[in-house]
């Protein structure tokens, strides 16, 4: 129709889901989600631990069996997971992306030169040939980043990424997650979806915020709603009090 708005294209359409981890009477790890998220958005998933944030990541990636409900993806997407303590193979730092690479179909060659540019983009050139698992937490965490950016993803998938980092190493790492994500990529928006128990960062990285709550979404505001405390005490006090309690 003329004139009519253009939707922006959904990245992720969950309907209904719910995600069983045990056998019941245990409480599924997730329950009655339903989320949309269109190409381009920046999405926290913050709550208490337990609360179903890494097994929503997990079923957005495809990496679990849905109970109930389903989570649709566009095939076309190139994909990247970080999770909070990443695993490397004990191999060379260099080699740790190049395999990523050739494992994709790259020769090995175009895959070394592509994994050397990565760790350059990552600040890490200095330590290529190191052995990956001898590297601190904040280099590994910035080589999974540079094993992620290497296979161009549109959509970034990330599980705690600086939980376990001393402060300086968190910023760095968090400023790469910036500058990745503010790339289109193929001509398309990146898009983040994130979990984090760090307020400051939710605030500098998104634009979306999904409050869980026993594997439900409690709330789903943009950022700065969320954060707006007397909005966030009438709409869900549950999240309201969360915030509240919450180190920034
Ligand atoms: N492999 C598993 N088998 C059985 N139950 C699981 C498994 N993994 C997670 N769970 C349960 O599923 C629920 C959701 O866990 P999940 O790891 O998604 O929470 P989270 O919000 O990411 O927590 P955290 O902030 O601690 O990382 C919890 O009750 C957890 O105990």
């Amino acid at each position: 129709m003329p004139g009519a708005p253009t939707l922006p294209a959904a990245c992720f359409d969950v309907r209904g889901l719910q995600v069983r981890l045990g056998p019941a009477p245990r409480a599924p790890a997730l329950d009655g989600v339903n989320l949309r998220i269109t190409e381009g958005e920046r999405v926290a998933l913050i709550g208490a631990n337990g609360s179903g944030k890494s097994t929503l990541l997990r079923a957005l990636h495809g990496l679990l069996p849905l109970t109930e409900g389903q989570c649709q993806r566009p095939e076309a997407r190139r994909m990247a997971m970080l999770f909070q303590r990443p695993h490397m193979l004990r191999v060379r730092a260099w080699q740790n992306v190049a395999l990523g690479l050739w494992l994709k179909g790259l020769r090995w060659r175009e895959a070394r030169e592509a994994a050397h540019a990565a760790l350059g983009r990552v600040g890490l050139a200095d330590i290529a040939q190191r052995n990956g698992r001898a590297l601190s937490g904040g280099q590994q965490q910035r080589l999974a980043l540079a094993r992620a950016w290497a296979l161009k993803p549109d959509v970034w998938l990330l599980d705690e990424p600086t939980a376990s980092l001393d402060p300086h190493a968190k910023r760095e790492v968090e400023q790469l997650i910036a500058e990745f994500t503010a790339t289109p990529v193929g001509g398309r928006p990146t898009t983040l979806v994130f979990a984090s128990h760090n307020l400051g960062q939710v605030k500098r990285l998104a634009s979306r915020v999904v409050y869980l709550e026993q594997g439900r979404v409690l709330a789903d505001l943009p950022v700065d709603d969320f954060f707006n405390a007397d909005l966030l005490r009438a709409l869900c006090p549950h999240a309201h009090l969360f915030v509240q309690g919450e180190a920034w």
